[in-house]
């Protein structure tokens, strides 16, 4: 067991977490979900993905803002989690929204297969790319691209930019520091001709909190930029990106 482990609560258990938070989901999800952080956990011992090795994180952080993206995205979508990591927020909407497909785009080798193996172990129909997610974009089409702690508005928005015509929109799980981002974004002019919405607001902090955005470097263990690091009170957000005049 390694530091990223070691502060598993043997007590608490996954249905108290959902009660303490407030979610209700029916029992087959339940099951999924539980094994699929079970599996993390597990990888997690090997490979540091993340610091979220309670229930009360896992739900409280990863679940909420899954749950959020899910409630967002239409039946028979074709949706990429760009910068999976760990499988947040990809593996879990896979598990809630079976009528979508799902793939997920990691640059990080060691990541992309724990992820492939998560994924296959887990009996899920969801293609795993070594690849930047922007790469993608030069040979598929998506409807939504959805992402958590990757990078900045700003980034994100130059990324994507020669590629808007393989993808509708983006969803960006954000904490409060996204107005700081759209700032920055809107100074550098990136944010010209996107139409930035806010399409989810939730509360954040104790028992629910943040997951803010954390900028992803391939040189640092995953668990190290997690976004737990970055826990504040305050109010998260799902920001919907298209481009103007073109998604309604
Ligand atoms: C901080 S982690 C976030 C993981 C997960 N999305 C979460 O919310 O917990 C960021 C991950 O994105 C990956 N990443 C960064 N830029 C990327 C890109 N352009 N395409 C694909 N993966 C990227 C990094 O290697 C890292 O695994």
């Amino acid at each position: 067991m390694n530091e990223h482990t070691e502060n598993l609560d043997s007590d608490d258990t996954f249905e108290a977490a959902l009660q303490r938070h407030g979610m209700e989901l029916d029992e087959p999800l339940t099951e999924s979900l539980r094994q699929y952080a079970e599996l993390m956990w597990r990888y997690n011992e090997q490979l540091n993905l993340t610091r979220h090795t309670t229930w009360d994180l896992f739900v409280g952080r990863d679940l909420r803002d899954c749950l959020q993206l899910a409630h967002l995205i239409q039946p028979d979508e074709v949706v990429l989690d760009l910068g999976s990591g760990n499988g947040v927020p990809g593996i879990p909407l896979a598990i809630l929204r079976p009528d979508i497909e799902v793939s997920l785009a990691e640059s990080v080798g060691k990541r992309a297969k724990v992820l492939d193996e998560l994924v296959t172990e887990l009996n899920l129909a969801v293609p795993v790319y070594a690849a930047r997610g922007e790469q993608l974009l030069e040979d598929f089409r998506f409807t939504t691209i959805v992402s958590r702690a990757v990078g900045s508005l700003m980034k994100f928005c130059r990324w994507v930019e020669p590629h808007w015509n393989s993808f509708d929109r983006m969803l960006l799980v954000k904490g409060p520091k996204w107005v700081e981002e759209r700032g920055e974004a809107r100074h550098h002019g990136s944010l010209k001709g996107v139409d930035l919405r806010v399409v989810a607001n939730y509360p954040l902090g104790p028992p629910a909190l943040d997951s803010e955005t954390a900028e992803a470097s391939p040189d640092t263990e995953l668990a190290d930029q997690d976004p737990a690091d970055q826990m504040s009170e305050g109010q998260g957000v799902v920001l919907q990106l298209s481009r103007k005049g073109r998604f309604e």
